[in-house]
């Protein structure tokens, strides 16, 4: 078995063109080798040329935070999975709790959104997580066993092998409450059970599966010596180039 770890920073509606820019340039030299640490930057839409022309030839891998899962028609608004492939993205977030939550996007559009990325030569980071109040109702596990099967549904082996699932609580997210390593590690090992269940340990032994929820460069070692976790996904820290570059070198 061997997992490449991956420390994603998601921007969510923070960073222009510009500062973009100025992030790239700031951290592309110092990053990790990427057969030891994957890096990635998943950035708004407005922000991804810049994020391109920035990390061109650099071990930074790039994404988006959402798309749609139509590749072209009439909707307004949305971001086709088929241009992000084209403009050299690599991975696509789905499924965050704040598009759940404030864009009521559904377990359904998350599977089609999944099978869409694939489609275009994508991988999706698929995210879960329960609330406050299903974790204090001790029906964590159920939550998001149901929620990781509704978005994998219908995908192959293969796909499900090559796609990351970050599992990031509600409650930890954006206010300082990181949950335990051992409470994030239970987590993450129910996920990849879950995944063997459905298919195979061959396919539960290549996914790879983040924690996301107030991850920063004090906590980052501990959460990542866990068996289960096998990177983060990063709000907050992520936008500074020093912080961000403390993350993806956690093992130096
Ligand atoms: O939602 C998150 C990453 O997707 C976590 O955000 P914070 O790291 O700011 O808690």
């Amino acid at each position: 078995m061997s997992r490449t770890p991956i420390i994603a920073g998601n921007w969510k509606l923070h960073m222009n063109p510009e500062q973009t820019t100025e992030f790239v340039d700031a951290v592309k030299d110092k990053l990790p080798d990427p057969s030891k640490v994957e890096s990635l930057i998943c950035a708004p839409a407005v922000d991804l040329d810049a994020l391109r022309k920035a990390a061109k030839g650099s071990n930074l891998h790039i994404g988006a935070e959402n798309c749609y899962f139509e590749d072209e028609g009439a909707y307004t608004g949305e971001t086709s999975p088929k241009v992000l492939k084209e403009m050299g993205m690599d991975y696509v977030i789905i499924g965050h709790s704040e598009r759940r939550g404030y864009f009521h996007e559904t377990d359904e559009d998350i599977n089609k959104k999944a099978k869409a990325i694939f489609a275009n030569g994508l991988k999706p980071i698929i995210c879960c997580g329960e609330s406050l109040e299903t974790r204090e109702a001790n029906k964590q596990e159920d939550w998001v066993v149901g929620q990781i099967k509704a978005a994998l549904d219908g995908l192959t082996a293969e796909q499900v092998s090559n796609l990351v699932i970050a599992y990031e609580p509600i409650w930890a997210i954006g206010t300082g409450k990181t949950a335990s390593s051992d409470q994030a590690e239970e987590m993450c090992k129910t996920i990849r059970e879950t995944v063997k269940d459905l298919y195979n340990e061959e396919t539960a032994e290549n996914v790879r599966i983040q924690y996301g929820g107030s991850v920063k460069p004090a906590n980052v070692k501990e959460l990542m010596s866990k068996p289960d976790i096998d990177g983060g996904l990063v709000g907050g820290a992520s936008l500074k180039p020093e912080s961000y570059l403390e993350l993806v070198n956690y093992q130096d």
